[in-house]
């Protein structure tokens, strides 16, 4: 098991992250002029001044992608290219067998680019998008450019040729958090494997508030947008309706359109029109919930009591039933109800009416990190106590519910509280 990340020390993990992609950058993306590696560095280090030259201006009408690879923790960039005919190549045309998932941007294709390297190619609706580069599709360009992060997805690259609009982004191969949920991808996530993808995000949000310059809001954090990995960590994604966060640090909110989705939308937001940090916290908060029930935000065909997921599991945590509002796909066990409650207590926190009474991103990742050393002291000393009595009375351990961090969980039946 892979040991998370401490905010703090993220930035210097960062040189060995572009180590891993080093030779893919190097193998297939020649640099490009001095002078626009010069525009991305200072676009990259934000010091970019009113009367510089406008990148989205001068790309208007250049069909080269614009790959960007981080040397440095600095931001130090290099900017290389490759052609729209690479992208069609990449996904055989925009085949349809390519196709992985459709938003509110347009279709996702899965690429090979010449290198052998797996790319998700975002191509944006052609009626939707013609009158030139729309301003989502910039914002995700800016943002997502300029961050670097193990549970971020990463921009490879960009594009405008005639009316296409494509951005080349990491591909993660494991589908979406929603649909693991939904038991439609992989076998399931156990307790265990929440808390983790639980901390990854926390990680990604946190360093988004806090690590970059300016800060960003993400604004749209949901269980679609949270990618997984092959070894189910999670990676969020789609920064569409992300904003970079003012850049007086003085300020301390940003008044604008809102945006999001239903269900996940901070609802002093909603009503004052004022963005900050805070927004994220609370949707991170209906993730949480989403994580331990597995129900989605907004459940219409459940009784009227039951709609609003975040209100019906929040009115059984306070009434002390919280295991009823577990996902009823989670074994019950004395460790994994631990989890259940503290997590919906952390939860709770998140999605107080008033933002300054909700605890910050790094605070959640935190209290998390505590839960899930509780967990795991908690579980070791099951598994210690069991397997003692199983010697005794079991040689044979089954290794099949061996699956995840924690060795055989016989305690697993003890405690069991029914749903
Ligand atoms: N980098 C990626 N790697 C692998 N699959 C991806 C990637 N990006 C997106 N997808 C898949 O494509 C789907 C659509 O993604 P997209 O970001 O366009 O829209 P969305 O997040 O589902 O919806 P919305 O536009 O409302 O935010 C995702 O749900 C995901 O399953």
């Amino acid at each position: 098991m892979k040991k998370a990340l401490h905010p703090t020390m993220i930035r210097q993990d960062s040189s060995s992250l572009h180590d891993q992609h080093k030779p893919r950058a190097k193998n297939y993306f020649k640099v490009v002029s001095r002078k626009l590696a010069a525009v991305f560095t200072a676009l990259l280090s934000g010091k970019r001044k009113k009367g510089s030259i406008d990148v989205n201006k001068m790309q208007k009408n250049n069909t080269r992608v614009k790959r960007i690879s981080f040397s440095t923790s600095t931001y130090q960039s290099t900017v290389s290219d490759f052609s729209f005919e690479d992208i069609c190549k990449a996904t055989v045309n925009f085949s349809p067998e390519n196709k992985i998932g459709e938003g509110g941007f347009g279709t996702v294709y899965k690429g090979r680019l010449k290198d052998g390297s797996l790319v998700a190619v975002k191509r944006a609706k052609k009626d939707k998008y013609d009158q030139g580069l729309p301003q989502q599709f910039k914002n995700e360009i800016l943002t997502l450019s300029k961050i670097e992060h193990l549970n971020l997805v990463r921009l490879f690259g960009y594009l405008e040729h005639k009316d296409e609009q494509i951005i080349v982004v990491e591909y993660v191969g494991n589908g979406n958090l929603r649909e693991h949920l939904d038991g439609v991808r992989g076998n399931g996530l156990e307790i265990a494997e929440r808390l983790d993808i639980a901390i990854d995000v926390a990680h990604a949000i946190t360093y988004l508030h806090t690590y970059t310059d300016p800060p960003i809001i993400h604004r749209d954090i949901k269980a679609s947008n949270i990618l997984i990995t092959e070894k189910l960590r999670a990676k969020v994604a789609d920064f569409g309706f992300a904003r970079l966060a003012t850049e007086d640090p003085t300020a301390t909110h940003i008044s604008t359109q809102v945006k999001g989705t239903a269900g996940y939308v901070d609802p002093e937001y909603t009503r004052t029109y004022q963005l900050t940090d805070k927004s994220d916290v609370y949707s991170f908060g209906v993730l949480l919930v989403e994580l331990m029930t597995g129900r989605y935000p907004i459940e219409s065909k459940k009784p009227v009591k039951e709609r609003v997921t975040i209100r019906w599991a929040m009115k059984r945590l306070k009434e002390g039933e919280f295991v009823i509002a577990m996902d009823p796909k989670l074994r019950r066990s004395p460790a994994s109800n631990m989890v259940v409650e503290n997590v919906l207590k952390l939860a709770h926190q998140c999605l107080a009416p008033v933002r300054q009474s909700r605890p910050t991103m790094k605070k959640c990742v935190e209290v998390l990190w505590g839960i899930r050393k509780d967990y795991k002291d908690r579980v070791s000393s099951t598994t210690a106590a069991s397997t003692s009595h199983c010697s005794a009375n079991f040689p044979y351990r089954n290794a099949k519910s061996d699956r995840h961090l924690f060795g055989i969980q016989e305690g697993d039946s003890y405690g069991f509280i029914s749903a």
